[in-house]
């Protein structure tokens, strides 16, 4: 036995990436800092608006901390939006209160013209790099630290809409009509991408996280090119740097198209939404390693019986292999602070 004061404290987390089986699976919870609380809601307001809360460094940490300080959670995620990158490119970014963002858009060659080279970005996003540094020295021992970027599609089809969009037609749009651009655009994202989690991997994130959250409308041909490429060529550049970060990617409603992806990728880990089933997903995703996910979001409102049955589900059916427990998607403004501690209770009991 080691001296129980030299003794670490595993990071869950890290052993659930490294491919382990553990009794329990490791928790945290996609936009676990947010809305639904109250503290929350309180540094928010001091900062003045989502985006000033962002840049400032010791506010975004402050609201990083708070879900592991309430909770406990085996992981913390850097606080930041994948919006930040396209501003970092010349965009401009504005979120409407009860709509969501805006953006300055790229639809003509012109437009690209405009836009920053990958390497530029730093300037502006040196604030996150330091929001990072001051969360790898303030989190417990045991909290592993996640960064994170959205993918190029899915962050491209908010710099060509100017906004979220339920279908993506206005990237599709450009794909039918200016693929030449398109293309160019999903390049220039992709190096700004590895610029950019390179730097957030120097400044002490442990693992980092790749959102693409509309990676589902792609479908075919495009999904090859435009969800799997891109992160092919993103995990393969910060392998290469970076060989002990894990990545997790995360190709939302890809369906069948997470049959493989890790495989493809080199992603050490592929999150899931809830649209699949965890059965399903155990015996064909999980099967080349570890897997995170997938209680719909729904539950943290509703709460009740049903949560605690959904949640002992999935955990028993990834208990074969590596897990990582977490949302489909990200925790609703709507949730009930409560259901989030009767959901951790109920994936950390112990139960044959
Ligand atoms: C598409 C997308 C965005 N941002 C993000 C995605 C991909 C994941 C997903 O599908 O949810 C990712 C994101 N956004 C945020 C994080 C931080 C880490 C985390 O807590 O998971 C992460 C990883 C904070 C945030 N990003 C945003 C909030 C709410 C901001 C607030 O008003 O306080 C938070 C906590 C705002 C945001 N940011 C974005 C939208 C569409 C919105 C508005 C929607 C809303 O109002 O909830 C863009």
């Amino acid at each position: 036995m080691k001296d129980s004061i030299t003794m670490t404290k595993p990071k869950k987390l890290l052993q659930s990436l490294a491919g382990e089986t553990l009794e329990t699976p490791p928790i945290w919870m996609m936009r676990q800092a947010g809305r639904y609380l109250p503290e929350y809601r309180a540094t928010r307001a001091q900062a003045g608006d989502f985006l000033s809360l962002c840049y400032n460094p010791e506010l975004a940490a402050e609201v990083t901390l708070q879900p592991i300080r309430r909770y406990g959670f085996d992981a913390a995620i850097l606080f930041a939006d994948i919006l930040l990158i396209p501003e970092a490119l010349g965009a401009d970014l504005w979120f409407v209160t009860g709509e969501g963002p805006r953006l300055s858009t790229i639809t003509t060659d012109a437009d690209f013209a405009k836009i920053k080279s990958a390497d530029d970005v730093h300037d502006h996003l040196a604030p996150i790099y330091e929001t990072v540094k001051i969360l790898a020295r303030e989190l417990p021992e045991e909290t592993a630290l996640i960064g994170f970027a959205g993918a190029p599609w899915t962050v491209a089809t908010y710099m060509i809409a100017g906004r979220g969009t339920p279908d993506q037609g206005p990237a599709h749009q450009l794909i039918a009509e200016n693929r030449p651009l398109f293309e160019a655009l999903i390049d220039r994202l992709t190096d700004a991408t590895i610029a950019y989690l390179s730097m957030q991997i120097e400044a002490g994130a442990e693992v980092v996280k790749l959102f693409d959250s509309w990676a589902g409308s792609l479908k075919g041909d495009d999904f090859q090119k435009y969800a799997l490429a891109p992160a092919i060529k993103i995990i393969t550049a910060l392998k290469a740097k970076h060989p002990t970060t894990p990545i997790i990617a995360f190709p939302r409603e890809a369906g069948d198209g997470y049959i493989g992806f890790a495989k493809a990728t080199g992603a050490d880990c592929v999150a899931l939404d809830n649209s699949v089933s965890a059965e399903w997903a155990a015996r064909n995703v999980q099967i080349d390693g570890c897997v995170q996910g997938n209680l719909a979001s729904s539950h943290m409102v509703t709460g009740g019986q049903a949560l605690v049955d959904e949640t002992r589900a999935i955990v028993d059916a990834f208990k074969g292999g590596p897990h990582v427990f977490n949302l489909g998607h990200g925790i609703t403004p709507d949730a009930d602070p409560e259901n989030v501690q009767l959901m951790i209770d109920t994936v950390r009991e112990k139960r044959s």
